[in-house]
């Protein structure tokens, strides 16, 4: 750790110890810090309360982050109120390492959803694929601690092996470079982990891995907006966040905080992908346009980002994922191929990145 960094943790505890909680006790010492990461400048801290109490605290969070923000040497600061049950209470969590473990990736990506369940896991393999096709090097990176479907997906059995200094291998699916939690932890396990041991499992595993040369790396977040995901996007050297939704939620307010919170810890948004867009009949190929046509480009308008492309529900392509062969590496020439290749290419030239086609290598 440099000079600098350590001298911005001092900092930062002192001004934990000059700010007074509303019954007048000193924040640093109250044991009510839940998370505190400082990483090159950007400083993100979770204070744990309970739900009653989240307007009492409100302008608490509020000074806290312009006084952090005031600090010399920080370039963001994101408080936020949590009422998950906190850790051991710790002023401040050093940051462990200057080396930054994603040296060999060019472009981290996260994908993100307001809500589980609208197809962001498959999304994710299948645009991981398509950018394979478009002629990338890939990695997926499932932090999607709750729910990790990399490994159905992909059909990825065993566990990863270890490489140098003990650091994982991912493991190697259609052409892609993949870690996922699933791999290291049984289910059982995360789903009682708290929100603390949630952000530590993930950066730690963001560290861990030893990942070969990529030019993008997709990461599966947890849905939400959580402390997880706030760990995550503040922690993590992102180029941007690409956000899923049916189109019927993406006019709700969880889209809305999803895109929020990217823009408050400055990761650009990449764009909206709709997911279960129309409905094909398996039968005879006809597309029904449940939730009427257009609505989710309008709405991705309205609400200020681009907008990729839509996924229409198909059996086909669930069928393909639950094989563990997802639909693009089947066929990344078929109809959905063609699909998730356009969105790639939509997002990639989103990304500012060179057209694939000239140079097949982005870094
Ligand atoms: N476009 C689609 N057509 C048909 N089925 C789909 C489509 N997208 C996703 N599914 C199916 O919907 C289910 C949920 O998808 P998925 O696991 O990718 O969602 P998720 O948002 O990652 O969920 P979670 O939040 O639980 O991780 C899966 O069975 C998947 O095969």
């Amino acid at each position: 750790m440099s000079q600098g960094d350590r001298d911005l943790d001092d900092d930062i505890s002192g001004v934990l110890v000059e700010m007074l909680l509303p019954d007048g006790k000193p924040l640093g010492t109250s044991g009510r810090i839940a998370g505190l990461n400082q990483s090159g400048g950007r400083v993100s801290l979770s204070i744990q309360i309970s739900p009653d109490e989240a307007t009492a605290f409100a302008p608490l969070r509020d000074r806290l982050e312009a006084r952090l923000r005031a600090l010399e040497g920080v370039t963001s600061a994101f408080v936020v109120l949590t009422a998950e049950r906190a850790a051991p209470p710790k002023l401040v969590e050093k940051t462990p390492s200057k080396t930054d473990p994603l040296e060999n990736v060019g472009h981290v990506i996260a994908v993100a959803s307001g809500k589980g369940g609208v197809g962001k896991s498959t999304t994710t393999v299948n645009l991981a694929l398509a950018l394979v096709a478009l002629g990338l090097r890939v990695g997926i990176l499932d932090a999607d601690i709750y729910g990790p479907s990399l490994p159905t997906l992909l059909g990825l059995h065993g566990k990863p092996g270890m490489g140098e200094g003990r650091k994982l291998r991912p493991m190697r699916a259609y052409g892609l470079q993949a870690m996922s939690m699933g791999l290291l932890v049984e289910p059982e396990t995360a789903m009682v982990w708290r929100g603390p041991m949630v952000m530590s499992a993930i950066t730690q595993m963001m560290a861990d891995v030893e990942w070969g040369a990529l030019d993008v790396l997709l990461v599966d977040m947890p849905p939400g907006t959580g402390d997880a995901q706030l760990a995550l996007a503040q922690g993590t050297r992102l180029a941007g966040a690409v956000i899923v939704s049916t189109p019927q939620d993406l006019s709700l307010i969880d889209v809305r905080r999803g895109i929020a919170m990217f823009r408050k810890v400055d990761v650009p948004i990449l764009g909206v992908i709709e997911n279960m867009a129309q409905f094909i009949c398996p039968d005879c190929g006809s597309s029904h346009a449940i939730f009427g046509e257009g609505g989710a480009k309008t709405e991705a308008g309205r609400l200020g980002v681009p907008f990729l492309g839509a996924v229409p529900l198909t059996m086909a392509l669930r069928a393909a994922s639950d094989a563990g062969q997802p639909i693009v590496a089947r066929d990344p020439d078929g109809p959905l191929g063609q699909i998730y290749k356009d969105i790639a290419q939509t997002m990639l030239d989103g990304l500012g990145a060179e057209k694939p086609g000239l140079s097949p290598r982005m870094m």
